[in-house]
């Protein structure tokens, strides 16, 4: 069975693609965290708490909720998939020859769900019975053989789709790369998923689930910063152009910040003609609009980002809603995730309900703000909508828009 995927970021929502926090947040030390890209130490069971809210949200308005832990635990069960990953996992060089030739047996004898929970939750040195090697004797007990992977929580990262293509992406930081092991095993292995066609891969340059925001059927806008490089963003732009997937490609430079690691904690949409975004950011946003010849691409110079984009989707104009009331509240719930909504239907949003001023502002616009808690699932980072990787939804295009010239298209390559 292949899914419908996404055409566009405010369709009607009907499966996607979560990570229900675990023991792996419970990895998180005041040692380790900024290296683990996490704000704070987050208070596990209350981040499930928070957690399950998100997720009832969504099956409150009909959606349905895959868990990836449950998918990588199928998945485990069939031992071609079993080797993939154990194989991959233990590629690591740190590990060294004896230390992996272990490792490779003893996660072998792993039932799926105790495997499922190492690839998660990781491997400490202590935590390690019946070998010890070199490289285990001279590693100090608190190190990992495995590393923990508390940043699963934001699936909109490792993997993201398009119309009936997904894109198992290439993270660009070293606390997340091992993330798309499990994610790439999952769409290549598992019976629901494995006949989809996959695009990118982790071993690609890098391009983050976070930067790619599907502005309406036929426009992709791509953030180039911190996650996604310029030549992610163009191997990506090639791919979706010449598959026919996009007519138009927008790169879009953003800040190498922490407080902009994605495109999506500055801007994402809430209707099919409307975003959220951050004003400090607003006016200095630019794009290139990248399209495809049939042979090569075409990357026109920048231009401001509203106007490029409203052009694109064949539209007069894309509305927008400010986070915040004054400067310092913008900068305040932009830092929080306010600007990371993750739409259920046109004009239906979630978002954190601490953001009290951009929600107010949300439903002065006219929306249905569905809010959720998130004092410590935001300590990573990430709102709503890195929290979720919608799998299928209902196709949606702004009223009125012209679809222009259509892009001619070739077999996948
Ligand atoms: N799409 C997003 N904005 N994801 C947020 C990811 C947060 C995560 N701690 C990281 O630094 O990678």
């Amino acid at each position: 069975m292949t899914f419908r995927g996404a055409d566009s970021e405010t369709g009607t929502l009907r499966t996607v693609l979560v990570h229900r926090p675990g023991p792996e947040l419970a990895r998180l030390t005041p040692r380790n965290n900024d290296q683990l890209l996490f704000d704070a130490i987050p208070w596990v069971s209350r981040a499930q708490e928070e957690h399950d809210a998100f997720t009832e949200a969504l099956r409150a308005r009909g959606v349905e909720v895959l868990y990836l832990v449950a998918l990588l635990t199928e998945t485990l069960q069939d031992p071609a998939a079993r080797h993939h990953v154990i194989d991959e996992t233990t590629a690591d060089p740190r590990l060294g020859l004896g230390l992996r030739r272990y490792l490779r047996e003893a996660l072998a004898d792993l039932d799926p769900s105790a495997l499922a929970t190492v690839l998660t939750a990781g491997l400490r040195n202590d935590e390690l019975s019946g070998t010890s090697t070199l490289v285990t004797s001279l590693l100090a007990h608190e190190d990992f053989l495995i590393d923990p992977l508390p940043n699963l929580l934001f699936t909109r990262d490792s993997s993201f789709w398009l119309p009936e293509h997904v894109a198992v992406t290439s993270l660009a930081m070293p606390a997340r790369s091992r993330e798309t092991q499990l994610t790439g095993s999952i769409y290549r292995f598992h019976p629901r998923f494995k006949d989809s066609t996959v695009l990118h891969g982790p071993h690609r340059e890098h391009l983050e689930g976070g930067d790619v925001l599907l502005l309406a059927p036929d426009v992709i806008a791509v953030g180039v910063g911190e996650r996604t490089t310029p030549a992610g963003c163009e191997r990506f732009a090639e791919q979706v152009l010449r598959h026919g997937l996009a007519r138009t490609v927008l790169a879009v430079p953003i800040a190498q910040d922490r407080a902009t690691m994605h495109l999506d904690t500055i801007v994402t949409m809430v209707d099919v003609d409307t975003v959220v975004v951050y004003p400090t950011m607003a006016a200095r946003l630019r794009a290139h609009a990248i399209t495809w010849d049939g042979e090569d691409l075409h990357a026109a110079p920048a231009r401001p980002f509203f106007e490029t984009a409203a052009e694109a989707m064949g539209i007069e104009e894309l509305h927008r809603i400010d986070t915040g009331l004054d400067p310092v509240t913008a900068e305040r719930e932009q830092w929080d995730d306010g600007n990371n909504t993750l739409a259920l239907a046109p004009r239906v949003t979630v978002a954190y309900e601490r953001n009290e001023q951009t929600n107010d502002r949300l439903r002065d616009a006219g929306i249905d703000v569905v809010t959720i808690p998130g004092s410590e699932l935001g300590s990573g980072r990430g709102g709503p909508r890195c929290m979720s990787c919608p799998i299928d939804r209902v196709s949606a295009r702004p009223p009125g828009a012209t679809t222009g010239s259509a892009a001619p298209t070739a077999p996948p390559g």
